[in-house]
This record gives structure tokens, C-alpha cells and sequence, in this order.
């Protein structure tokens, strides 16, 4: 049986947790957000990972329905935005700038005035709701703590919370780890892995790859306004041929068969990238078999000292996508 047709206003896009069209933002001159169609899998920790000033934040704020797009659709759990919202709103939960928490009030005595400014939010279980998002958060034990007294990433994590009073299906993180310290950063990311465990989709962006690399399952590449590649990390790695070593003191010889093999670029290294014995040769696997190289080598008489497939990192892959290097750091 064949799969039922798409209806006109359902188009296979919004089948994700996030999707979008063709989105776009202008701001005078400036095109923010150029024409991106995101698509987050359900259940996926999605890394929307690019520099700043890339559009992550313009694009976040327009799934959300905080800001209209100039050109295209954002779909938030199928629905249009900010059409949809009244609906799917409450099944989601955002950080955007955080909310303002009060710094003389307790932790719970904040999230309740957050609460009870929720209009979808029941008094009846609010008590009971806000314990559980700080028990969620780990800070259940510094509850009664003023704001002012908690750590960069207690008050992140109590940000977090508020965004976790209600049950959600999507949860929208906008650099949940930004100018934290390196503790509060630890503490964001595990609990953002935790998260992930519950089952809930998580679109979570960052200017740091290696945050990307650690927590999340997909990720799309921003640049410029442009989504310049999405997919699952070990696509994205897909899409970079793995680079041969090997380690030799017949480096000419060796690099000469490596051609002949069909890895065109392998060349002899610098000799910083080798022990003063030996030479190391590199090269782009691409359709080459890796297995076939050392027989090749050995055959022809060349001694072989250490042989190493590296697999392309995310960094190799944003590089070979934008033609520039990555602030890597944690
Ligand atoms: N309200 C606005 N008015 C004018 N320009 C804006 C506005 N908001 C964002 N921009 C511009 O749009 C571009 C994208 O900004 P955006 O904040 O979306 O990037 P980002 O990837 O989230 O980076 P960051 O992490 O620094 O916030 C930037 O050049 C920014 O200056």
C-alpha cells in the first residue's frame, strides 16, 4: 500500500519537531537569516552550531514567534508559527536571554513568580511542579538560596527549570552555555545530555563545536545567515574523506605509489609532523581502499613505520563547508 499524499496544508517539512522553508529575516539592510529549511527530528539534541552573529538567535526568536520572518515558514510540533502558538506553545520550553530573576528571592520563590504569571500554568500543582523542575536541575537542595547567592551555573540552571515547569516536548536553548564559567558550563551540559535522556527534542545552539560534538545527535551548520549543512554528526563527518599517515624513511618513494594508488594529494609532511627518523606522507583516502596502501608499499620495498586512517572532526568538516577555521575552545 502506498503511503497516503501529503495534503496541501500539511506539507512532509512540519513532520519534525522544527521545521522551516525558505525562513528568512531582514533587518534594514542586513539579510540575518538567508532562506534556511531547518528540519529537527523528533527526539534528535540538535546543535545549531555556527559564530557568532551567524543568525542562530534571529532564527531561534522566529520559531518561536518573538519575531516575524520577512520571507518563509517556521513550523514548531506541525504547527505554523507564530499562527500556532496559542497550541504548541505550552508543549515547549525556551531560553532566549533568560528570564529576569529576582536576586533577593529564593530559587523557588522565583520560579513560582514565574509560574504564576504562566496563564497555562494550574495553581493546583504548581507547588509540586516547581519542586520537580528544581529536582530536575539538581538545585532542589539550594532552594531557598537567594538568586544572588547562587553560582553562574545554578541561576543557568535555574533558567533551565523555568523553562522545564510544565511538561515539554521541545525544549529551544539559545547558547545555554554562554559566559559561563568552566564548572557552570560542565553542569549546563550535563544536564542538557540528562535531558536528552528523557526523551524530549532539544534544539540547542552554540558557537563552540566541541559543546556541539559532546551533547548532540545532529547538528546544522550556520554561517553568514546561511544553514549550510545539516544532518546527523557521522553525516556531517561523512561528508569529509578521511586523511591516510603513514610514517616512512622512503617518504619519495611512498609518496609516489600513494599517487599511483589514485590518492592524489598524498605528499611528504613537514618535518615537525615526524620523529627525526622517519618522514610522514599524507593523503585524502577518498574511493582508495585504506587496506590496499601498506601491501602496495610493501610490495614496492618500502619500509612502513606507523600507518593511521584519521577520520575527519567536525572542525575539518566546518572548515572544508566555509573556507574558514572554528573557535574550537571550551
Ligand atoms: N534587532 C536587530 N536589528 C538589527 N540587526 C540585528 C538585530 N538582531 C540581530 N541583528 C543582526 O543579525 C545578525 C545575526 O545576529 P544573531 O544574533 O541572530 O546571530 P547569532 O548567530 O545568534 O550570534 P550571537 O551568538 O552573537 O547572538 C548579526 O549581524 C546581528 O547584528
Amino acid at each position: 500500500m502506498s503511503a497516503p499524499a501529503p495534503t496541501a496544508t500539511v506539507p512532509a517539512t512540519n513532520q519534525a519537531a522544527v521545521a522551516s522553508t525558505g525562513l528568512s529575516k531582514r533587518f534594514r539592510h542586513q539579510l540575518a537569516v538567508d532562506g534556511i529549511d531547518l528540519a529537527v527530528p523528533d527526539g534528535s539534541v540538535y546543535g545549531f552550531l555556527g559564530p557568532n552573529g551567524s543568525g542562530k538567535t534571529t532564527t531561534i526568536r522566529m520559531l518561536l514567534g518573538l519575531i516575524r520572518p520577512t520571507a518563509g515558514v517556521a513550523y514548531l510540533l506541525g504547527r505554523p508559527m507564530p499562527e500556532g502558538g496559542a497550541a504548541v506553545l505550552p508543549r515547549v520550553g525556551s531560553l532566549v536571554e533568560g528570564p529576569a530573576f529576582h536576586p533577593y528571592l529564593s530559587g523557588r520563590r522565583n520560579l513560582a513568580r514565574l509560574d504564576a504569571a504562566d496563564p497555562h500554568a494550574d495553581r493546583r500543582t504548581a507547588k509540586k511542579r516547581i519542586d520537580a523542575a528544581l529536582d530536575r536541575v539538581g538545585l532542589l537542595p539550594a532552594a531557598t538560596k537567594t538568586f544572588r547567592a547562587y553560582s553562574l551555573g545554578m541561576r543557568q540552571r535555574l533558567a533551565i527549570a523555568a523553562a522545564l515547569l510544565q511538561p515539554r516536548d521541545l525544549l529551544i536553548l539559545d547558547e545555554p552555555t554562554n559566559g559561563l564559567d568552566p564548572q557552570g558550563t560542565r553542569e549546563v551540559r550535563h544536564l542538557v545530555a540528562d535531558l536528552a535522556g528523557d526523551g524530549a527534542t532539544i534544539l540547542i545552539s552554540s558557537h563552540l563545536l566541541s559543546e556541539v560534538e559532546q551533547i548532540c545527535s545532529h547538528v546544522g551548520v550556520m554561517h553568514a545567515g546561511h544553514l549550510l549543512a545539516q544532518g546527523t554528526i557521522e553525516e556531517l563527518r561523512g561528508r569529509t574523506a578521511p586523511t591516510v599517515k603513514i610514517k616512512t624513511n622512503e617518504a619519495e618513494q611512498a609518496t609516489k605509489i600513494m599517487i599511483k594508488l589514485g590518492i592524489e594529494d598524498a605528499a611528504i609532511g613537514s618535518p615537525g609532523h615526524a620523529d627525526h627518523d622517519h618522514q610522514l606522507v599524507t593523503g585524502t583516502l577518498g574511493a582508495v581502499p585504506a587496506e590496499s596502501i601498506m601491501p602496495a608499499l610493501v610490495s614496492d620495498g618500502v619500509s612502513v613505520y606507523g600507518f593511521a586512517v584519521d577520520s575527519p572532526s567536525l572542525e575539518d568538516v566546518f572548515v572544508e563547508l566555509t573556507g574558514e577555521g572554528f573557535d574550537v575552545s571550551a
